[in-house]
């Protein structure tokens, strides 16, 4: 898929960075002038296209949060758009903003993309807390991509998003159609006229983060939305992520996988302690994996602690490339009741 539906401010067509240069060049007169006044005629439009492209732009750089409904593949989004960089952490802060997931550099621009927990209407006191770290961080952005799944109708969940948008008029605002692979065509066609109506976009993109099929375009839309500025990172930074927080979101992840209602959200993971081997080219990481009732505990922990052995295996196999050593994982389950509604405990586990 190449075309792109398209409402960008400006008049420019869309192309993606390598196409670019291309279609300044693919514009040749193809006919001989038929006199010296056409010929003249035609000149001054040679000219507007130099040889060799278009003039570099100028450098660009800012920040972008994806917001949407959960499980709309905000997350897969940042890491097809930041490619294989994302893998590569640095683990030093640069900023004092949190939650950087990624940077995208470009010869043009730089492309930071900056998580949130996703709005939604608050029911516990870390609801409301998540919901004011929304606001701060999406009231300091350039850019925000709404994105909405193109293989699911747009419901309630997805216009108050929308509706909350107007909170933040500072930032330019893209409609993201994600999932474009597993979306059919009518459905699509008619998901980005609903999203049209929704209100005025600087761009409307329909992708899929699985193919990679339009991430390039959603890059060069960014970056034409962001302001002109120097460059905000060094080359080679990638997230500002701190370690301890991506390897608690590994043992999250794990801890998370099959498990049903109330207790996805019941986990939290905090990284206690890590300890760097002299002796052994090891690191041991000692994390605990918090509940809010003994009856969740016993599902983590699982039958003889099979359960958890796993969420151990699954865990450390994403670990060990991040810290780039062997890793003896120690993980221990507890409880603390109703953490979610707890200010003390939600401070210790950094809400
Ligand atoms: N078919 C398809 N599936 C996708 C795509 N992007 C994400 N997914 C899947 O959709 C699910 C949710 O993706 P995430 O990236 O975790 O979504 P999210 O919006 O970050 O979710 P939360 O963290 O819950 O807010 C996962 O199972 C992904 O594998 C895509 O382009 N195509």
């Amino acid at each position: 898929m190449t075309d792109s539906s398209n409402s960008t401010g400006g008049d420019e067509p869309i192309f993606d960075g390598q196409d670019a240069g291309g279609a300044a060049q693919a514009t040749p007169v193809t006919h001989e002038p038929a006199s010296a006044e056409s010929a003249a005629a035609e000149q001054p439009q040679k000219k507007r296209k130099p040889r060799g492209g278009t003039p570099a732009p100028e450098y660009r750089a800012g920040f972008v949060s994806f917001i949407g409904r959960p499980n709309v593949g905000k997350s897969t989004l940042t890491n097809a758009l930041v490619k294989e960089k994302i893998a590569i952490t640095s683990d030093k802060p640069q900023t004092t903003r949190k939650a950087i997931r990624g940077i995208v550099h470009r010869t043009d621009g730089q492309i930071i993309v900056v998580d949130t927990p996703g709005i939604h209407r608050p029911r516990t006191l870390l609801g409301e807390r998540l919901n004011a770290l929304v606001k701060s961080t999406l009231g300091d952005v350039d850019v925000i991509g709404f994105c909405v799944p193109a293989n699911e109708k747009i419901g309630p969940g997805d216009r108050f998003i929308n509706e909350q948008l107007d909170l933040f008029p500072r930032a330019k605002k893209v409609a993201i159609l994600t999932k474009m692979d597993v979306s059919k065509p009518n459905d699509a066609i008619e998901q980005l006229a609903e999203l049209g109506e929704m209100r005025e976009w600087d761009a409307i993109i329909p992708l899929s983060a699985y193919t990679g099929d339009q991430i390039n375009i959603l890059s060069d839309e960014l970056v034409k939305l962001m302001p002109v500025s120097q460059q905000l990172y060094p080359d080679e930074a990638v997230t500002d992520e701190v370690k301890d927080d991506r390897i608690a979101e590994y043992i999250r992840e794990a801890a998370l996988d099959g498990v049903r209602d109330e207790l996805p959200h019941s986990i939290a993971v905090m990284v206690e302690d890590t300890i760097e081997r002299d002796d052994k080219d090891m690191v041991e990481i000692y994390a605990t994996i918090y509940v809010e009732r003994d009856s969740q505990k016993a599902i983590i922990i699982g039958h003889k602690g099979s359960r958890l052995r796993d969420v151990g295996k699954v865990s450390r196999a994403q670990i060990e490339p991040l810290v780039g050593k062997k890793v003896f994982l120690s993980l221990h389950v507890k409880v603390a009741k109703d953490w979610q509604k707890d200010p003390r405990m939600l401070g210790r586990l950094g809400f």
